[in-house]
Formats: C-alpha cells, structure tokens, sequence
C-alpha cells in the first residue's frame, strides 16, 4: 500500500517535485539516487556521456539525463534537488529527520535478521537476501511502496540490476572502441541495457501515476531509505559492541563508540571497493595533473582499486585488517587515500545514506548472528561490472545466544 511508510512529508514532496515540475522518470534526479537496479543505466552515460552518444549511435532512445551523468546547470540543479530530498529524508549528518531514516532502515534490518532466523543453519547466498532488504529499504523512499520478497516484478528489478551492472562492465570499451558495438557480443549487452531501461521506465511510469493517484486521495504525510553488499567481519567486533550495546540493537548515534566496527566497515570498503573502476570523470578544460598533460575532453577514470590496494600506501593490501584505521588513541582515521564514494564536487551524494545503511545491518547482522562459510575455498575475489559483486557464495547464519560474544566469521 503506497501509503504505508509516509511518515514526514519527504515522498510527497519528491513526488510532487516530479509531477509538478515535470521531472519524469527518464531524465531526472530523483530517480537516479535509486537503486542498483537503476545504475546499469546511470553508470552507462557519464564521462562526456561517451557511452550514452554510443547508445543514441546504435538506435537507442537514451537521454544524457540522471544526476550521475548529467553536466552543467542540468547536473548543479539535479545535485541540489537529490541533496534537498535525501536531507530532508534524514539521510544526511545531521537534522531531526535521520532518526526516521534510522527507523525506517532499522525496519528492513530486523526484517532480514527474522528471516535468516527462519533458515536455521542452512547455508544461503545472502546478497540474495540482502538485495531484498537493502533494496525494499531504497524502494521506499524512492517510490513510497516496496514489494514483498516473493513478488515476481520485484524479482524482475532485481535480475535486471544483477545483469545490468554486470553488462556496463562488459560495455566499458564502447566508451574507448565505439566500433565494438557491431560486433555480436557488445551488441547484445546494448540491446539488453536499452531494453532494461524501457521497460523498467515503463514501470517507474506507473508507479508514479499509482502514486499520484493516491496522493490525489489521501494527501498524507511523506517518507524514506538503500543497500550494498559490504559487511564488516572481524574479531573483536562483537565484543565491542556487547561493551557497548548491552544486547539492544545498535542505533546510528552509537558509531563514535564503536571503532572497531567503523574501522572494520572502511576496512570491508577498502578491500573490495564497490565501484573497482570509479565512475569516470571527463577533463573540462586542459590540465596538469602529476607531471601529465590532460587534453580537455579526455575522459578520467578514477581507478578506485589501484588507490585502496596501493601497496605504497597501506601494507599488506591484501590483508583484511580493520586496525590501519584505528590510531593509538584508539580513534578512526581515514586518512586521504581512502576515497569509497570518490571526492570533489561529483562525490557520492548517497554517501551518507550509505553509511547509516552500512553500519545498522552490518553491525545487527554481527550481533545476531555467527557467520560461518560453507566452502573454505569460496572465491572472495568479486565480479567486476559497474559495480563489484561477490561471486555466488554461501553462509551459515547461525543465531546466536544473546549475551554471548565469540567470534565472528570462521572456515569450517
Ligand atoms: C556503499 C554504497 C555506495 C558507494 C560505494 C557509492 C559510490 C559512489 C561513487 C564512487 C560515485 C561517483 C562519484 C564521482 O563521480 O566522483 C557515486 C555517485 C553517486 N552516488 Fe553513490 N555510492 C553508494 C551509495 C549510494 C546511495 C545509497 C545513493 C542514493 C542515495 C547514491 C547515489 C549516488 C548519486 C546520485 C551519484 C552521482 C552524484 C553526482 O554525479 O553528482 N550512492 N557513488
């Protein structure tokens, strides 16, 4: 029921800024703040929006539209309409609204714990579960409603994100190489994307008309919520948090106190950086940049793995190691080299929604449950797209009593 979570004014006013101001789905901001389902489109169409001229090129209907790819005035309007919406979401640093924020994830946070719960010790992929609670969570502030965990549509979204992230990785030479694109592999990964984009626009569409619909009926209150795939494992964690949280549930304004956990969540980020690539950048005008000439025009690709792996910067990359982010005072230290949602002006403007996002299901997660891999030998490398996603993987969510802190993940 559209209604349901519209508890502040935020969805309202998002959905009237698009009916009014006419911000349909296919070009404006609200709807690229979305979902993971939704990037396979938004990644394809940055950096001088090369790959959105390749998409035109072979007969798609692309706009260079969204945030991530806009540029200009479009982009400085786009940016401050998403900003004003996530903020007065509660999904910014500050302000009354983050309490709800906090509540509306924590909703999806016990949601998915009930559920492992339900599995017993049965191992499971949990990006598969978590793909639905992260993504319900992001569901409603973006559209007011979300699906149950059975719903063949919702099911639907969330295939296409899976696909569609890995295809944008396979369609990243069309930026350099534009001729691939008659070549049958490329081909197909274009069809499928402008294909995905129709029909999940198709829908968007629908929702909204629902939505304004049932705007125009109830006039209630509005909203909000995200996801990813990055979870905090370590020892040490959990006792951190049984000092601290006493067995209740963790709460957003609990993370100064836990160290390690911030520590372990930066550390999760470092090491398998969600966006390996970065998401291009373009050269406004000519530069220098380290000794090298940048010709305006040339498109930059922030290379995210190279900086978080950089062996001349943190020792031992490959180490999964929370503590490089802990100084002696026992304090969190990010240092510059750490750069998940990028920096400058085109940073990560979910950033912080991110953020409360991480911490509340990573840190329930750890306190409710023992993580054990069912394969030793699982392959924690990831699968390179837009985005990186583990490859298919399974683990025993065992609940555990409370009081108790042992370990956190283990091999069998
Ligand atoms: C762990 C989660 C996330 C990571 C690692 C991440 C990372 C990034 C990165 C690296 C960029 C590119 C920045 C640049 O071009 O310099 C970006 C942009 C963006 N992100 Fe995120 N993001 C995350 C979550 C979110 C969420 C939850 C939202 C929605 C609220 C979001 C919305 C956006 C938007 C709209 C942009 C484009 C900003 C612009 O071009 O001005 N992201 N993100």
């Amino acid at each position: 029921m559209p209604g349901t979570f519209l508890t502040d004014g935020g969805w309202r006013m998002l959905l009237e800024a698009c009916i009014n101001h006419d911000i349909s789905i296919s070009n404006k901001a609200s709807w690229s703040v979305v979902p993971s389902h939704m990037k396979s489109v938004h990644g394809l169409c940055r950096a001088g929006n090369a790959l959105a001229g390749q998409l035109l090129a072979a007969g798609g209907t692309t706009n260079i539209f969204g945030l991530i790819c806009a540029e200009g005035e479009l982009w400085k309007e786009q940016r401050r309409f998403v900003h004003h919406c996530l903020r007065q979401f509660g999904g910014s640093k500050i302000g009354v609204q983050r309490k709800k924020m906090e509540s509306l994830i924590m909703e999806h946070v016990l949601d998915f714990v009930e559920h492992m719960k339900t599995l017993g010790d049965r191992p499971v992929d949990p990006l598969e579960v978590l793909r639905h609670n992260l993504g319900s969570a992001i569901n409603i502030i973006v559209f007011g409603k979300c699906w149950s965990r059975y719903d063949e549509t919702w099911k639907w979204l969330q295939s296409l994100q899976e696909e569609g992230t890995q295809h944008i990785g396979v369609a990243g030479p069309l930026n350099f190489l534009p001729f691939l694109r008659f070549l049958p592999k490329f081909n197909h990964t274009m069809n499928f994307l402008i294909d995905g984009k129709r029909k999940t626009h198709e829908l968007y569409q629908k929702i909204i008309d629902e939505q304004a619909e049932w705007l125009k009926k109830h006039n209630p209150d509005g909203i909000c919520c995200t996801w990813q795939n990055t979870l905090p494992f370590k020892k040490g964690v959990r006792s951190e948090m049984q000092d601290v949280l006493q067995n209740r549930p963790p709460s957003i304004d609990d993370l100064p106190h836990l160290p390690l956990v911030e520590a372990s969540i930066y550390e999760t980020q470092r090491i398998r950086s969600v966006v390996p690539v970065g998401i291009p950048h373009g050269a406004v005008t000519d530069v220098e940049v380290g000794g090298f000439h940048i010709p305006k025009g040339t498109m930059l690709v922030p290379l995210q793995w190279a900086i978080h792996m950089n062996e001349n910067v943190w020792v031992k990359p490959e180490q999964f190691n929370p503590w490089r982010f802990v100084n002696e005072e026992g304090k969190v230290v990010k240092g510059e080299h750490f750069m998940p949602y990028q920096i400058g002006k085109r940073m990560c403007v979910g950033d912080e929604l991110a953020r409360m996002l991480l911490f509340l299901f990573g840190a329930t997660i750890i306190q409710n449950f023992e993580l054990t891999l069912e394969r030793y030998d699982a392959d924690l490398t990831g699968e390179c797209g837009i985005t990186l996603t583990p490859k298919p993987h399974r683990l025993i969510f065992s609940e555990i009593p409370r009081q108790s802190c042992s370990t956190t993940i283990s091999k069998k």
